[in-house]
């Protein structure tokens, strides 16, 4: 059985440079934004993060597995984050609605791990 998607909503997708200490846009160029699923796979009991932008090219922007344990942090209405082993996501959410529909998702599927 393939992924099904648990929520879709609107948000430029950015990663922390902890070298300039600065928030990048995720994928090429500009920041832009994209559609975020949360997918889920019943078959693996697994949840990742995908982004594509949604420009033309479509660009995936994230692809994240949602780990057990993971923190989820709601910095602002707008505004969350989380680290993976490698570096820290961030989501600018189009609308609290859509930030608040996402972190829904995310803390339905970190329980569900
Ligand atoms: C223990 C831990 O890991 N803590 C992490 C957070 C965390 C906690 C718990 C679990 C996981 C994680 Cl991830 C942490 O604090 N982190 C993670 C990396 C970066 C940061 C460290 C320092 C800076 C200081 C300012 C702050 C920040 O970036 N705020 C945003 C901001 O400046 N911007 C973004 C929007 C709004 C704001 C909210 C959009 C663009 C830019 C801007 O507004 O222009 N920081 C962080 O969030």
């Amino acid at each position: 059985m393939g992924e099904s998607s648990i929520c879709q909503v609107r948000a430029t997708v950015m990663l922390y440079d902890e070298s300039t200490k600065r928030w990048v846009p995720a994928g090429s160029d500009s920041p832009a934004l994209s559609r975020v699923h949360i997918y889920h796979s019943s078959s693996a009991h697994t949840f990742r993060v995908v982004g594509r932008k949604l420009q033309a090219d479509q660009q995936v922007v994230i692809n994240c597995p949602i780990l057990k344990g993971m923190k989820y942090n709601q910095a602002t209405a707008n505004f969350h984050q989380w680290r993976d082993p490698k570096q820290v996501w961030g989501l600018n959410f189009s609308s609290k609605e859509d930030g608040a529909a996402f972190a829904k998702a995310m803390l339905y599927a970190l329980d569900a791990l």
